[in-house]
């Protein structure tokens, strides 16, 4: 964690991001056009985000949930479609070339993997001393080489290294030389995308402390990602976690990890090891992957997979039964159901296969509880359902179980509010005005 070498400048955050977003047309060309066909993939949708002088922000999430994208738009290697970058107060978002070229300089990215990310021809030394001729650093090649050997030394690497090439060094010690090419210039902020997830977990520990070291010692400001919050929670003051190209909650890192509000974070938290018996969760599993950016889930996009999805007001059994009877017809509505491979798996176990055997099986293979945990009239909604599927009436099916299964949170996005100061979600369960009783217990997790 930061000691803050630098004071926090009275002048505002190092780094203000303001409704970022970064899109991604695909189906692009003429024809897709002129007939509406164009996707878009929302990678990053409307994000905030600060980052003071000397600080550590952790930005975690899954696999697919837009981090690289928000990195790489914060560092301008992509054009954000929308919102603003203010780094020091500029509006980095408008530079381009030339005027972006010093801000360059201040703001360097280390990646996940660190070979592909440094030239294989090059010798280290090369490596290092390129970007300092690019921006003008040092009066000949020998100051030059004296700046990248005290680089070098600085992350743990012998000066000798210089002469070597990338593949020649360990994993560890190619992550090294990455760092010490982001500090050649003398950044103010470092973006580290997922610098350790490529790592054995020994090497992973000396390359946070070496990040911890350099920062504390030269009060460097860092974005750092990650999808594992143990490691997030080592090197960070402030953590953001992100879902499907949204900021959806963010805190102090003591705090995040002391008083979690969002079902996210606590699914996350929940599968980070405890060391403090007392403090140990049972494990939040996750159903499923992060939904598509290209068309994500209306309202919260949480909502398909949240563990503490709101029931309506009238829902006459438990949170677990409702949170089944709503995926089922989420699956229902996103599954072509195939009939045939259906009778197939019935086939050998049944003589003469009727419409009622292969709606039960339907309901057995999709339904996540047995049919009878669910109060009687959402039983004969599924049932229902299930029948008009095998009848080949899916809008039927999919109308009948949205009367059924809805849920206030697929409504309405959810408000971000603060609970204590510093401490923002987005979650209806969280948000006094939200629509639905958010007190409506959450069922067993
Ligand atoms: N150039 C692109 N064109 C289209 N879609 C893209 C592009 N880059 C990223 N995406 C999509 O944007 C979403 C977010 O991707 P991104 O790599 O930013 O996520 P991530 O959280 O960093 O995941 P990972 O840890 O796997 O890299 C994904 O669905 C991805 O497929």
């Amino acid at each position: 964690m930061s000691q803050t070498a630098h004071p926090p400048s009275d002048d505002g955050p190092l780094l203000e991001v303001s409704g970022l977003r970064k899109h991604f047309v695909q189906n692009d060309d003429f024809l897709d056009r002129l007939f509406g066909d164009a996707e878009t993939v929302k990678a990053v949708d409307g994000v905030d985000l600060t980052v003071d002088a000397g600080e550590t922000v952790g930005i975690v999430g899954e696999s697919g949930c837009g981090k690289s994208t928000l990195a790489e738009t914060v560092a301008r290697l992509q054009n954000p479609t929308d919102g603003t970058i203010r780094y020091k107060g500029t509006a980095l978002e408008e530079l381009s070339g030339r005027k972006m070229k010093p801000y360059r300089r201040e703001i360097q990215m280390i990646f996940q993997d660190p070979l592909s990310s440094l030239h294989p021809r090059q010798t280290v030394g090369e490596i290092l001393t390129a970007p300092l001729e690019v921006h003008g650093i040092g009066d000949s090649d020998e100051e030059r080489l004296d700046i990248a050997k005290s680089h070098i030394e600085r992350v743990g690497l012998d000066p000798s290294h210089l002469d070597r090439y990338p593949n020649q060094f360990s994993g560890g010690q190619q992550q090294r030389i990455g760092i010490a090419r982001a500090l050649t210039l003398e950044p103010e902020l470092i973006i580290a995308d997922e610098p350790v997830s490529g790592l054995d977990v020994s090497v992973q520990a000396q390359i946070l402390s070496l990040l911890n070291d350099i920062q504390s010692e030269l009060g460097i400001s860092i974005v750092f990602i990650a999808h594992d919050l143990s490691v997030i929670r080592y090197v960070a003051d402030r953590v953001a976690v992100m879902y499907l190209g949204e900021i959806v909650e963010r805190a102090p890192t003591d705090a995040l990890f002391e008083d979690p509000a969002h079902p996210y974070t606590r699914a996350l938290l929940s599968s980070v090891p405890r060391i403090e018996p007392e403090k140990r969760t049972d494990r939040i599993r996750l159903r499923g992957t992060v939904p598509s950016p290209l068309d994500p889930p209306s309202g919260c996009h949480f909502h398909p997979r949240c563990p503490a999805v709101i029931p309506p007001d009238d829902w006459p059994g438990d949170q677990e039964a409702f949170r089944a009877g709503l995926e089922f017809r989420k699956q229902l509505r996103v599954e072509e159901i195939d009939l045939d491979a259906l009778r197939g798996r019935l086939d050998a176990s049944t003589e003469r296969i009727t419409d009622a055997d292969l709606r039960d099986e339907l309901i057995a293979e999709t339904l996540s509880v047995p049919l009878d945990r669910l109060p009687v009239p959402a039983r004969e909604s599924v049932q229902e359902a299930a029948t008009a599927v095998v009848d080949g009436e899916a809008e039927r099916a999919a109308s009948l179980l949205a009367d059924r299964f809805y849920t206030p949170c697929e409504e309405r996005k959810p408000e971000t509010v603060e609970p204590t100061p510093g401490h923002r979600v987005a979650c209806h369960r969280v948000d006094p005005d939200a629509p639905g009783d958010p007190n409506r217990p959450e069922g067993d997790r």
